[in-house]
């Protein structure tokens, strides 16, 4: 017999737990949700602002879970951990022993940062995730002179941007920086805006056309475990107001390695000695690595459901594991559906938020046997963030992923005021990359959905004494 009975499980407090309750609040308030999270903090959305129909921007922070009990009066919030669940009987039974008996389930248990391999040896390799493990950075970072950054994404980018008064060695396996989100050309303008920061007036803008390759990779590591939801998009600034002012000469970029190993030193100013696949040895204080997610799945099942290749939940469009009634959302999911031409996944809030908002709908439909269809969102990929102080927007292959070689970049960029790349294919536009208060956001969302054939305009699509838009009014 269950200690409860409910008609809507969520497991986890991330931002996809919380969305996911939040979207069964307004769809269905009168049925009755459970909440299992490991944390009383859960995560709170706010000030959603879109700058086209489907690029959003929010604030992400820290609230109550309580808080949640005033958006729906049938919620209960288990605070414990999901140790087991059967879904042939459909019971969740927590750490403590607490048994749910449930008709839907969404699993929103996050990632763990996957870092470089033997980390659990040396606690000198850390991962960011939790406000405990930037805590622990924070303190590294106040007692060190140097350390080591892995990892070529998110993470990385934002520590060497926001962080002072330590030496940096930043080791990458590519040949620019920032790979995850940007291509070497947008790399190239950052590191411009880095080495400088003069006061004169920009030079004129220069467009340009070229082709470019890609190509993906990927490495086996070992985990950490880390508890509790993903920071905010702005917990680095936490770390700007550590220390003066950033110089040049802090920063070391060590382009196409990787770590090969380490060891702990005695009797040395540096307590860690990082040997990387070059031969290259870098002493330091501590090495961050920046290297990527992990699926939290840490909970055993009676089946196991299928899995994505990268270890997460394998979900359809409406976020159903390949177990009926169980869905996925967030972190832990991996997207195995059919994409839409310019979408594709990548562990982000937004793409955490979507997928909850989705699962919450299907949910919502299997109770009520209405049928869903997958949100208008999965049709385009887009990311809205900050890097190295800039607005950066992101749509659809901005990066060419998935289109062979077979495509043309069309570039406009000043010096440290803007950058931005369109890509086509058949002189269709398929991704772009926006650095700046370019204002272009909206259009390059309709020129992407409706594949206009912009082949009649040349390169007076980024001319900026055209006004684009007027073609299309
Ligand atoms: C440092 C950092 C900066 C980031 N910055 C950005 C950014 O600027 N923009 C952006 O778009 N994305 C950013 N991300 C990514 C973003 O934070 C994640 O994609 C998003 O938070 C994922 O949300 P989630 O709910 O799936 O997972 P999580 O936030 O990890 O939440 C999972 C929750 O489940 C709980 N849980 C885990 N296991 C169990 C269990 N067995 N039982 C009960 N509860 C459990 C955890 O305690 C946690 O509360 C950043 C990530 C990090 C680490
Ligand atoms: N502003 C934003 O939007 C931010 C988003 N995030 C999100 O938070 C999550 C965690 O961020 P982060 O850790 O930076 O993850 P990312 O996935 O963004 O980047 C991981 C980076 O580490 C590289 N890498 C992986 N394994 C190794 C290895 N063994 N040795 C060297 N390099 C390696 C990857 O290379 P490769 O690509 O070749 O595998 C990639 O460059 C991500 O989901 C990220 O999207 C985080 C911070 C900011």
């Amino acid at each position: 017999m269950a200690n409860l009975k409910v008609s809507y499980l969520v497991v986890g407090g991330g931002i996809a737990g919380v969305t996911c309750v939040e979207t069964l609040a307004i769809l269905h308030p009168e049925e009755s949700l459970a909440m299992i999270t490991a944390s009383s903090l859960v995560k709170n959305v706010s000030n959603v602002s879109f700058y086209a129909k489907t690029i959003v921007k929010f604030d992400v922070s820290e609230t109550e879970a309580s808080s949640l009990l005033r958006i729906h009066p049938n919620l209960n919030i288990i605070y414990d951990s999901l140790k087991t669940l059967n879904t042939k009987d459909k019971i969740a039974t927590t750490d403590s022993g607490v048994t749910i008996e449930y008709k839907v389930v969404c699993i929103c248990t996050g990632g763990i940062p996957r870092l470089i391999s033997d980390s659990n040896k040396c606690n000198r390799i850390i991962g960011i995730r939790d406000t405990d493990s930037v805590n622990d950075f924070k303190e590294k970072l106040k007692n060190g002179q140097r350390m080591v950054i892995v990892g070529n994404g998110g993470i990385a980018s934002e520590i060497v941007h926001a962080t002072k008064g330590i030496k940096k060695v930043w080791v990458i396996r590519d040949d620019y920086i920032s790979k995850t989100f940007i291509d070497p050309g947008a790399a190239e303008f950052f590191q411009n805006t880095m080495k400088t920061k003069s006061s004169k007036v920009p030079p004129a803008p220069s467009i340009l056309r070229r082709h470019i390759f890609t190509e993906d990779d990927k490495l086996i590591s070992i985990n950490k475990n880390l508890k509790s939801a993903a920071l905010g998009p702005d917990w680095y600034r936490k770390l700007e107001t550590l220390t003066g002012d950033c110089t040049e000469q802090e920063l070391e970029i060590i382009y196409n390695v990787e770590v090969d190993s380490f060891q702990e030193v005695n009797n040395k100013e540096f307590p860690l000695e990082v040997k990387l696949t070059n031969g290259k040895l870098v002493q330091c204080d501590f090495v961050v690595s920046a290297t990527g997610v992990e699926p939290a799945v840490n909970f055993s099942w009676d089946q196991e459901p299928k899995r994505g290749q990268d270890g997460g939940l394998a979900v359809n469009e409406y976020q159903e594991t390949s177990i009926e009634d169980v869905f996925a959302a967030g972190d832990v999911a991996t997207a195995a559906w059919e994409y839409a031409p310019h979408w594709f996944q990548l562990r982000l809030w937004t793409q955490a938020r979507q997928m909850a908002g989705m699962a919450a709908k299907a949910m919502h439909g299997k109770i009520t046997n209405e049928s869903v269809l997958q949100d208008f969102c999965f049709e385009l990929f887009t990311h809205c963030t900050t890097l190295f102080g800039y607005r950066v927007i992101l749509l659809g292959k901005y990066n060419g992923q998935g289109l062979g070689n077979d495509y043309e970049i069309l570039l406009r960029t000043t010096p440290k005021l803007e950058y931005i790349k369109f890509v086509l294919k058949n002189g269709r536009l398929q991704g772009a990359i926006l650095i700046g208060e370019t204002d272009l956001e909206e259009m390059v969302e309709n020129l992407i959905l409706d594949q206009i054939d912009l082949t009649p305009f040349g390169d007076d699509i980024l001319n900026p004494d055209i006004d684009i838009d007027d073609y299309f009014d």
